[in-house]
C-alpha cells in the first residue's frame, strides 16, 4: 500500500535525524533529553493534527512513543560513541537550524500522511508490521521500539 508507505518512511525519515542530534549534543556537552523541547514538538504536533482532523490526544501519545524511540537511538549513538571518537570530529547537522526545523516539519507530514491513510476508513493492522520494522532502518532501535511505535500508531484515530 502505497499511502502507508509513504507514512512508514516519514517516520524512518525522522528516526534519520538522531544520530545528528545525538552527535551534536555529545559535541556541545548537551543532554540526551530536552523536556521543555519535547513540549514544543507535542504542541506543534496537536496544533496540526487538528487540521487534519485527527484526535490530538491519539496523535499525542503517539508523538511521545516516536520522541522515546529517539532517544533510545541517542543513547545508544552516544554510547557507541565513546570507543568511536573519531566520529566526535564530524560536524553534524546543526540542531537549532537544520534538525529542529525539519522535525517540526515532518510532524506536520507525518499528520499528513496518516490522515491520508485513515481518511477512506483503512485501519493499520498488525499484519503492517512487518512492512513498518523494513522501514525504519536505524541499527540503534530493537524490535521492541518498533512494536511501542508501531503500537501507538494504531491508536490514531481520525474524527469522521
Ligand atoms: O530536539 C531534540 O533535542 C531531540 O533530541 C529530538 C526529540 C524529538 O524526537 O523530537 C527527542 C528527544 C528530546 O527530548 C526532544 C526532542
Amino acid at each position: 500500500n502505497s499511502k502507508l508507505d509513504t507514512l512508514f518512511s516519514k517516520i524512518n525519515e525522522r528516526m534519520g535525524y538522531m544520530e545528528d542530534v545525538a552527535l551534536y549534543k555529545a559535541q556541545h556537552q548537551l543532554g540526551i533529553e530536552d523536556l521543555d523541547r519535547e513540549k514544543v514538538v507535542v504542541s506543534k504536533a496537536k496544533t496540526s493534527s487538528e487540521k487534519f482532523l485527527i484526535s490530538s490526544e491519539s496523535i499525542e501519545d503517539f508523538t511521545i512513543s516516536m520522541m522515546s524511540a529517539a532517544k533510545a537511538i541517542q543513547y545508544r549513538y552516544r554510547a557507541n560513541l565513546l570507543s568511536h571518537s573519531d566520529l566526535m570530529s564530524i560536524e553534524p547537522r546543526d540542531l537549532k537550524n537544520e534538525v529542529r526545523p525539519a522535525l517540526i516539519k515532518l510532524g506536520r507530514e507525518i499528520n499528513s500522511s496518516i490522515y491520508e491513510y485513515l481518511k477512506d476508513g483503512s485501519n493499520i493492522s498488525d499484519s503492517s508490521f512487518l512492512t513498518f520494522s523494513k522501514s525504519i532502518e536505524s541499527k540503534y532501535l530493537t524490535e521492541e521500539d518498533k512494536i511501542m511505535v508501531f503500537k501507538s500508531l494504531q491508536k490514531v484515530k481520525v474524527k469522521i
